[in-house]
């Protein structure tokens, strides 16, 4: 039977007014297998978010901050629909990511999920106008409206000069800037970035968070993030502590 991504959208009013919302969730990694660590083929593992609940509303600019290994890229994963809990329930925009199959997730990612990583992740080979469009390219959208969407969307994050450029041609902040107008070149429900400013000193971080949070009133907007920048202006910190929220406000 096919597996649409609307054959899973949530009966309950409560979850399916969240963009965003996670019950319980509880996500396991092995460490090794088993044969290495015991005669009884126990597999030791680690619990990386143990019992997280958590609800975002479109319009919410949340930071998940929290120690390194506190689980806040396992819960970002998670949410990007990248990754699927060990127990729980996570849905995104309404829908219930547990219950789809891979290629429904696919589907759930291009049509509703922006994803920003802290390392850019932009095809080399590609000028900053072409890694834009791509997302659209498996929406079908025609060759020319993907061009004009991608630099209306790099004008957008203040790169139209330079939507020609490939990515070894700019800078960090500017390759992080093409990787938010890809992200969000599909205008999608949700934006999810892991560390968008690590990796860019503070005046570029700030302009790629000015970009980052005037994308959050019409999205929910979820960064991870040590950054004190990001803590301080997102509307709401979530803080997690081995694999618990300890604060959320
Ligand atoms: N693929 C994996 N296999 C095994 N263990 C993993 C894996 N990914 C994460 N972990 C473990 O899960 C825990 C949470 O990791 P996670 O990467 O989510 O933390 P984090 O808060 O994002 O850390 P950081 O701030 O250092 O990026 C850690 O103990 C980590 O070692």
């Amino acid at each position: 039977m096919a597996d649409s991504v609307a054959d899973h959208r949530l009966r309950s009013a409560d979850e399916s007014s969240f963009a965003l919302h996670c019950q319980n969730v509880v996500r396991e990694y092995s460490r090794g297998s088993a044969s290495m660590f015991s005669s009884r083929g126990d597999v030791p593992t680690v619990r990386a978010l143990d019992g997280v609940s958590l609800s975002i509303s479109t319009g919410e600019f949340v930071a998940i901050a929290g120690p390194s290994g506190s689980g806040k890229s396992t819960l970002l994963h998670l949410l990007a629909a990248l990754d699927t809990p060990d127990s729980g329930d996570i849905s995104v925009a309404g829908t219930d990511v547990t219950s789809l199959s891979s290629r429904g997730r696919t589907t759930l990612r291009r049509d509703t999920i922006g994803i920003v990583f802290q390392h850019f992740h932009l095809l080399p080979s590609l000028s900053a106008r072409g890694n834009v469009a791509l997302p659209l390219i498996e929406r079908g959208v025609p060759k020319r409206a993907r061009r004009e969407r991608a630099v209306e969307l790099l004008e957008q994050v203040g790169l139209g000069d330079r939507a020609t450029h490939k990515p070894g041609e700019l800078s960090g902040g500017e390759q992080q800037r093409v990787a938010i107008a890809r992200a969000l070149v599909s205008d999608p429900d949700v934006l999810v970035a892991d560390e968008p400013t690590g990796e860019l000193d503070t005046e570029t971080g700030h302009r790629v968070l000015d970009y980052i949070e005037q994308t959050a009133d019409e999205r929910a907007v979820v960064v991870a993030t040590h950054d004190q920048h990001v803590i301080d202006r997102a509307d709401r910190v979530v803080r997690l502590r081995d694999g618990v929220v300890v604060n959320d406000g």
